[in-house]
């Protein structure tokens, strides 16, 4: 798939933009603070629903405007698709083919993106929020009903919270109702708890021999979802439930004392090992860096396993983070039919031959030209 055309009205330092793109590459080249992130930022955001870079929409709009639009027309294998994101401060509304979407999980999911900023490449040694923020993107990518029920599980973990918070530090409290809050919250994480060990498995079978690749057969990389209680990817639904409800059990008088729920797919990880060792712990910066490469390069190939075509590529500022020769892995993915964005501040970090055949968009004080 690919985008054809982006228009953007009071979206960041945008007051009004049309920009029509290559099918192929597209660099976006200018100063610092010109617009170039927010051109990568307003194509995810329509993809996705939300920034990669905030949690605050509001921050999308322009300064001192009401309204802030994104639009664009998405080629897809059957034809075009018109997206329309639209911010105010009521919120955000989407449509796709000029339908309002009533719900955000059924717009997302018609344009897939795979970008790559400077903090993918963090991902390995950063909080384990952001190794969560990666899967739950993902995902949520390529399952709407997985944004769904991660909405659902959000949801009662809230209210369960709320009634922690309502009796924290009280001897006596209502038991049968934490019960029932704890039931159906354990019911809501089994569901994302095994999605995400599906994807994890899934995403293995792609990074692993790309990793391989990319290390010319020295290094094997393995993907590990790991839980904050110790559960196992092979038990069923029902042992996973009675696993949980059981280390509930046992984190009970520590949730009350604090106030929060301490188990859950909330407080879960990912691990990264390298021929049997911690990344996190014990790789290099380059090991890391190159995991982050395998990570995103398998995240493509997912993708179109998963929808049947390939994602488009946003690369921020990254290319001139990489060293040639895992430059060279990201080039050849842009070489084929992948569509690519790219944003640098000149073409000299850039490989000559990533250039020769791009459309090129200067970018200047949020001014295309
Ligand atoms: N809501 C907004 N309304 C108006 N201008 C904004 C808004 N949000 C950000 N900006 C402006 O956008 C510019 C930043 O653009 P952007 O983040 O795209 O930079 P960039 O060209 O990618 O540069 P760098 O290479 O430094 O990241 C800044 O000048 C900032 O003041």
């Amino acid at each position: 798939m690919h985008i054809e055309k982006l228009k953007l009205s009071n979206y960041r330092n945008y007051e009004h933009l049309e920009l029509d793109f290559s099918p192929k590459i597209n660099v976006f080249i200018g100063q610092n603070a010109q617009g170039k992130t927010n051109l990568m930022e307003a194509i995810y955001v329509l993809a996705m629903a939300k920034s990669h870079r905030t949690a605050n929409d509001k921050e999308l709009i322009r300064w001192e405007q009401d309204y802030g639009k994104i639009e664009g027309v998405i080629e897809r294998r059957y034809g075009p698709i018109p997206m329309e994101l639209l911010f105010s401060k009521k919120g955000k509304k989407g449509k796709v083919n000029h339908i309002e979407q009533s719900k955000l999980s059924q717009y997302i999911g018609q344009m897939n993106v795979v970008m790559f900023a400077p903090e993918d490449l963090h991902v390995v040694k950063g909080s384990p929020q952001v190794r969560r923020r990666f899967i739950d993107m993902e995902i949520g990518q390529i399952s709407s009903v997985y944004l769904h029920d991660l909405l659902q599980y959000q949801k009662i973990l809230k209210q369960r919270n709320l009634f922690l918070k309502a009796h924290q530090g009280r001897q006596k409290i209502d038991e049968v109702m934490l019960d029932v809050y704890t039931e159906q919250f354990i019911a809501a994480a089994i569901k994302i708890i095994r999605k995400r060990y599906q994807f994890i498995e899934m995403l293995q079978e792609w990074a692993e021999p790309i990793h391989a690749g990319i290390t010319q057969q020295a290094e094997t990389l393995v993907i590990k979802y790991k839980t904050v209680t110790g559960m196992q990817a092979q038990w069923s639904s029902e042992e996973m439930a009675e696993h949980l409800r059981q280390k509930s059990t046992e984190a009970r008088s520590r949730e009350l004392e604090r106030g929060v729920t301490l188990v859950g797919p909330h407080r879960d990880d990912l691990q990264f090992f390298v021929n049997d060792y911690d990344v996190q712990v014990f790789g290099s910066q380059g090991q890391q860096r190159t995991t982050a490469l395998s990570l995103k390069l398998a995240e493509i190939e997912l993708i179109k396993q998963e929808t049947k075509e390939a994602p488009i590529l946003l690369l921020d500022d990254v290319l001139s983070e990489l060293d040639e020769y895992r430059q060279s892995h990201l080039l050849n993915i842009m070489q084929g039919e992948v569509q690519t964005f790219v944003t640098t501040p000149s073409v000299e970090g850039i490989h000559h031959d990533t250039i020769k055949h791009a459309k090129m968009f200067h970018v200047e004080r949020g001014i295309i030209k």
